[in-house]
C-alpha cells in the first residue's frame, strides 16, 4: 500500500498463495485446451487502442465459477477494502479476466482506461507460470506516467504468486514477446461514477 500511495504502482510476491496460482492456472489451461478463450476480439481492441497499442493474447471473463475463482475474488475483495482504507479512492468493484499469451504473444504500451469512459481506477495483475525466468521473456515493463517516454522504471518477471497493483489512468505498462507461453489474471477495481 505505501508503495502504491508514493509511486502508483507496486508488487509483491506471495500475495496470491502459490496453491491458488497453481489451481487457476490448471483452470486456465483445461479452458484453453477446450478453446474456451477468445482472441482479444477487434472491437474491444479498438476501444483499448489509446496508445497505439497492440495485443497478442486470449482472455475469458472469470465470474466466480469454481472453488479457485471464488477464492480469487475474495482475495481482490480484500485488497479493495485495503486500497480503499489506505487510499481512499472509494473503490466499488472488480472485474477481471484470465489471459493466456501464446509463445510470441505480447501487449503493446497502453493504460488499462478504456476509451471514452474513466471507470478503471486500480489495475491488479497476478502472475500463474512457477520457475519463470530472464530467458522466458514476457516480462512487464512499466513507466511512471502517461508522458514518461524514457527507460522504464520498473521491469517485472511473471512468476508464480506475483502480483502488481497500478493506477489505471497514470501507468503505463508493456508486455514483451514471451518466449514460453504465459498465464495471467488481470482485473480492475471501478469506482460507481454514476
Ligand atoms: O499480462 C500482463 O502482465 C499485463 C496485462 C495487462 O496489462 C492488461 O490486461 O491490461
Ligand atoms: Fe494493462
Amino acid at each position: 500500500m505505501e508503495q502504491l500511495a508514493a509511486a502508483g504502482y507496486a508488487v509483491a510476491d506471495d500475495i496470491l498463495p502459490i496453491g491458488l496460482a497453481a489451481s487457476l492456472r490448471t483452470e486456465l489451461l483445461a479452458l484453453e485446451a477446450a478453446g474456451a478463450l477468445s482472441v482479444a476480439g477487434i472491437g474491444r481492441e479498438t476501444a483499448y487502442r489509446r496508445d497505439g497499442d497492440v495485443r497478442r493474447a486470449a482472455i475469458r471473463w472469470l465470474d466466480g465459477g469454481t472453488a479457485a475463482e471464488r477464492e480469487l475474488l475474495s482475495l481482490a475483495e480484500t485488497l479493495r477494502r485495503v486500497i480503499n482504507a489506505r487510499l481512499f479512492l472509494g473503490l466499488f468493484d472488480f472485474e477481471c479476466n484470465y489471459i493466456a499469451y501464446p509463445i510470441g504473444g505480447f501487449y503493446g504500451r497502453h493504460l488499462d482506461r478504456l476509451q471514452g469512459e474513466r471507470n478503471r481506477v486500480v489495475s491488479f495483475i497476478a502472475y500463474l507460470d512457477p520457475d519463470w525466468t530472464e530467458v522466458d521473456g514476457g516480462a512487464l515493463r512499466l513507466w511512471r506516467d502517461p508522458d514518461d517516454a524514457g527507460e522504464p522504471v520498473l521491469t517485472v518477471l511473471p512468476r508464480a504468486g506475483r502480483v502488481v497493483l497500478m493506477l489505471s489512468e497514470e501507468i503505463p505498462h508493456e508486455v514483451l514477446p514471451a518466449n514460453r507461453p504465459r498465464h495471467a489474471i488481470a482485473g480492475w477495481w471501478r469506482i460507481n461514477r454514476a
